[in-house]
């Protein structure tokens, strides 16, 4: 942020488990005690000390003088404990270290933890000794660490409140810790405010005294209007997740900051409205429906990612218009698609929905009357997409003959034959398969019509989505014997958790294979999706990069340069015009610059210099037709 900070109250931080991620005590037994039968359970008892200590439970005194006797360590080990603490600061703390370098003056480090391994890691900081404030070990001759320094105030019990005093700074104080010891500066009434520092651990009864809780200093930076090196505090970025994705969608998330929230079912539309307020990212699978109202009530959302590869459940326009970037996984679950459907053309082809229940059920039905070999029958697809073309070659690999029909023109592969029409197709075809979208003009796509087209007794495959088929014509057709079977995977209607009931007049019928949507369903799908939605998310929240979006115009944009403004407006005439005659009157200077338009919004990326006057921003925002801006830097 390009302003100059205003006059900063004295910062006291710890240092253990705030400006580090890690206790430097229970590190260094760990190093200490490295190759001896019993360092985990010693270093178990100085972490269980160590968390006493900090939550309050004993007095420091005591928790130090125990952990001290257990801990075993020498001079020779501080060496790699500081290499090891200097890989462990925080990383929000680590990200500002900018912050620290100029406003070293007024920040001190007040720590029970040991000077000979806090003064080397702060100072890469631009924290001098002076400003370190903290107990020194004692050693013998050998080098072996006895203890501490018996006349540092911060050896004993309130050690905190009496360095305060000491120290007698004038102005105001805020303390930032994770520590009981750390409130206690407050409520000696020697600081004006404290902040729980939960970054690294979350100790409740330190937090319950808190004036603030801070997931990261960035939040910090942030409500103090201080300079950070992030446009945003990451915490202040809400995920909601519904319908269970991969526990890795969730870890990625939390990895870079964000607040998640998870929800494990579908929402309705009402469910949904009540739950978006505030929340920035969407997650969904196929069966959340994000309507135009919803996207009415969600008045922080940057981002929607389908965690599968439809996206006819997202009002995809509206989205657009509201500056919501979509992004879904298009090819993660379309090997498991293709082997579920090939799996089922053979059971259908075998009649085994009929044999496998009366196995269960005592009976002993041997006879091949109805079922037959795939090789050399004819597999009709339709919607030569990823799904389509991949079954395609594998169909052929297992001596299928394949003729396809799609709307689009598709490369033909291996020995594939391109129909013309369904008319054409139909009646050739031993099974059809349909792998069509769900686009909402493909409602009802295949009904009575098409049914009567196709070979008496031939199979038919939906595992693309259930309101493409008229299911009262499918469950006719299989009733009259037009069909000999049927496997579906998708519904017009779907429970939304498992605990719903399934409702189908397709219950019960012979030779139809029924699944619960799970064309996608396996762990391999699973995790790539979790996996390559949450990246192409955080790319565009990080760089603006909408690679892959599936409603904004597609920038692949080269690494960022410095500040980089980030506008989405309604596709009008002259809004470009009028951003460059903003930048112009502000004399920004232009560092690259892309644009990218669709039927329904432009997305202009301009990177500028890092010098530029706050007002800039606002007269930025208040160009006509801005849907949305923001900054990254
Ligand atoms: N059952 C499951 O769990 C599961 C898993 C993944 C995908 N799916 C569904 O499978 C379907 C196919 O997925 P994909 O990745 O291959 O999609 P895709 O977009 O790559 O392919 C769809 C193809 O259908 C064609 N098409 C659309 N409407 C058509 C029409 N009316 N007539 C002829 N051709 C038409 C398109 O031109 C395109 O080539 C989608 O509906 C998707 O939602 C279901
Ligand atoms: O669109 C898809 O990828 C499939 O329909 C799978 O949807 P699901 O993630 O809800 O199982």
């Amino acid at each position: 942020m390009p302003d100059a900070a205003p006059l900063l109250p004295y910062l006291v931080f710890d240092f253990d488990s705030t400006f580090t991620q890690v206790e430097g005590l229970d590190e260094l037994a760990d190093i200490a005690l490295a190759g001896q039968p019993d360092r985990a359970e010693r270093v178990g008892q100085i972490k269980a000390l160590t968390d006493r200590g900090m939550a309050g439970e004993i007095g420091f005194q005591e928790s130090l003088a125990q952990r001290l006797a257990l801990l075993g360590a020498n001079r020779r080990h501080l060496a790699p404990l500081v290499a090891h603490l200097q890989t462990k600061v925080s990383a929000s703390i680590r990200r500002n270290a900018e912050f620290f370098r100029r406003f070293a003056d007024r920040i001190y480090v007040v720590s029970s933890g040991f000077r000979e391994f806090i003064e080397p890691v702060v100072a890469e900081f631009g924290i001098g000794p002076s400003h370190v404030l903290a107990n020194t070990f004692t050693f013998d001759a050998e080098g072996n660490i006895t203890g501490c320094d018996p006349a540092n105030v911060l050896s004993r019990d309130g050690g905190k409140i009496r360095q305060l005093v000491l120290l007698d700074l004038d102005g105001p104080v805020y303390v930032l810790g994770d520590g009981y010891t750390d409130y206690q500066i407050r409520e000696a009434g020697l600081a004006h405010r404290f902040y729980a520092y939960t970054e690294n651990v979350s100790r409740p009864s330190v937090v319950a005294h808190a004036d603030e809780v801070l997931p990261t200093f960035d939040e910090f930076l942030y409500q103090l209007k201080l300079p950070m090196t992030l446009s945003y505090p990451k915490n202040r970025i809400k995920v909601l997740l519904l319908e269970n994705p991969d526990a890795r969608a969730a870890e990625l998330f939390r990895q870079e900051g964000y607040q998640v929230e998870q929800v494990k079912g579908a929402l309705d539309e009402d469910e949904l409205i009540a739950r978006i307020e505030g929340v920035s990212i969407l997650g969904i699978r196929s069966k959340t429906n994000v309507t135009a109202k919803v996207l009415a009530a969600a008045n922080r959302l940057i981002a929607i990612g389908a965690f599968c590869i439809g996206t006819n459940q997202i009002d995809l326009p509206e989205a657009m218009r509201r500056g919501v970037a979509v992004f879904n996984a298009p090819f993660s679950n379309t090997r498991s698609v293709v082997e579920l459907t090939l799996a089922e053309l053979i059971v259908l082809a075998r009649r085994i929905p009929e044999k496998n229940p009366k196995m269960h059920q005592g009976e002993w039905d041997k006879s091949a009357s109805g079922s037959f070999e795939i090789r050399g029958k004819t597999l009709g697809i339709i919607g030569y997409g990823n799904i389509g073309a991949q079954l395609s070659v594998v169909a052929e690999a297992v001596g299928l003959k394949v003729i396809y029909y799609d709307m689009a023109e598709k490369l033909q592969l291996g020995n594939a034959v391109k129909a013309k029409s369904l008319e054409e197709m139909l009646p050739q075809a031993d099974i059809v398969t349909l792998h069509i979208d769900g686009r909402p003009e493909n409602q009802d796509f295949f009904g009575a019509k098409e049914f009567a087209l196709m070979k008496p007794g031939a199979l038919f495959i939906n595992n693309a989505r259930g309101h493409v088929v008229d299911v009262p014509a499918l469950a006719a057709a299989l009733r009259s014997g037009q069909l000999g079977g049927a496997a579906i995977d998708v519904f017009p209607y779907e429970p939304k958790t498992n605990s719903e009931s399934f409702e189908s007049e397709l219950r019960g019928l012979p030779n139809v294979l029924l699944t619960p949507h799970i064309g996608g369903s396996t762990a391999e799908a699973q995790r790539n999706i979790a996996e390559f939605v949450p990246e192409r998310i955080m790319e565009y929240i990080n760089t603006g990069n909408t690679q892959q979006s599936v409603n904004f115009p597609n920038i692949q944009l080269p690494t960022q340069q410095a500040h980089r403004l980030i506008h989405i407006h309604a596709n009008v005439p002259g809004v470009l015009a009028n951003i460059n005659n903003v930048l112009a009157q502000h004399h920004v200077n232009i560092l690259g610059q892309y644009l990218k338009t669709n039927e329904l919004i432009g997305y202009v990326i301009t990177d500028i210099n890092r010098e530029y006057d706050q007002d800039v921003i606002q007269a930025l925002r208040a160009v006509e037709h801005t849907i949305k801006f923001r900054v990254l830097y």
